[in-house]
């Protein structure tokens, strides 16, 4: 299965990406890495493993649209598109192009803490479990449908920072994983519902604070 990667950071999701496909575990191609910021270390991670790049920056268009039919016309032949902490709100015309073949990876409990800083929200609101979610991407901001999530445990003395590594820890094994699924053609859309044939829905993580009553 052909990726294109959307990134405007750090890149560590696509870095666990790239960890996959050349351990073997993950039978996909990276087609193309498109940052829409010059400066992502992302690119790096391109450059280091040989992997075609464009970086396409929205200040070097007039309008969103113009700026978007660059990234679509680069992302021609992609199977499916992944936002690997891709920071841009796409449009409704974007997301037509691609019907239910762009997914992305949010860092919290999808409802709970949409938009950006998921991570300062979930501390500033006092929760003791957050997670991160595999989602399609549909016109509602981080609202499409489930693919996969994680349960992520809140330590009393978490900053900031020490939460989104412990988050970003699951999301290095959620995302490879959501990905292989489509790419075995297990994931089907039902409306809301994505339901995954073979995965394991019975068990959940121990639930920490529980004590015995
Ligand atoms: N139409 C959609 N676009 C995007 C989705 C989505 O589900 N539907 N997911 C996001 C990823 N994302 C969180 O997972 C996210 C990215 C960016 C923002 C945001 O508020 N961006 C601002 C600022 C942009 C910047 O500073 O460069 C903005 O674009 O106005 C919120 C959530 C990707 N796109
Ligand atoms: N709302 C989008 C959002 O917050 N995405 C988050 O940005 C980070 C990107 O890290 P990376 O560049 O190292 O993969 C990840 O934690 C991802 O969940």
């Amino acid at each position: 299965m052909k990726l294109g990667v959307l990134v405007s950071g750090r890149g560590s999701n696509l870095q666990a990406l790239i960890d996959g496909i050349e351990s073997g575990k993950l039978p996909c191609s990276i087609d193309i890495v498109i940052s829409d910021r010059e400066k992502a270390y992302a690119l790096e991670r391109c450059k280091r493993h040989k992997i075609p790049y464009l970086v396409i920056k929205r200040k070097d268009f007039s309008t969103q649209e113009a700026f978007e039919e660059e990234i679509i016309k680069a992302l021609s032949g992609v199977d499916l598109v992944v936002l690997a902490g891709f920071m841009r709100i796409l449009s409704e015309h974007f997301i037509k192009a691609f019907p239910m073949k762009i997914i992305n990876i949010h860092p919290s409990l999808t409802p709970a803490f949409l938009g950006k800083s998921a991570q300062r929200q979930a501390l500033e609101y006092g929760s003791r479990i957050t997670g991160c979610t595999v989602h399609f991407v549909t016109e509602e901001l981080d609202s499409g449908p489930v693919i996969v999530q994680a349960c992520v445990p809140v330590l009393p003395d978490d900053t900031e920072e020490t939460l989104s590594e412990r988050i970003l820890s699951y999301e290095h094994r959620l995302l490879p994983q959501a990905v292989r699924w489509i790419s075995e053609g297990r994931v089907k859309v039902m409306g809301r519902k994505v339901v995954v044939h073979g995965a394991n829905y019975g068990t959940l993580p121990a639930n920490p604070q529980l004590e015995v009553f």
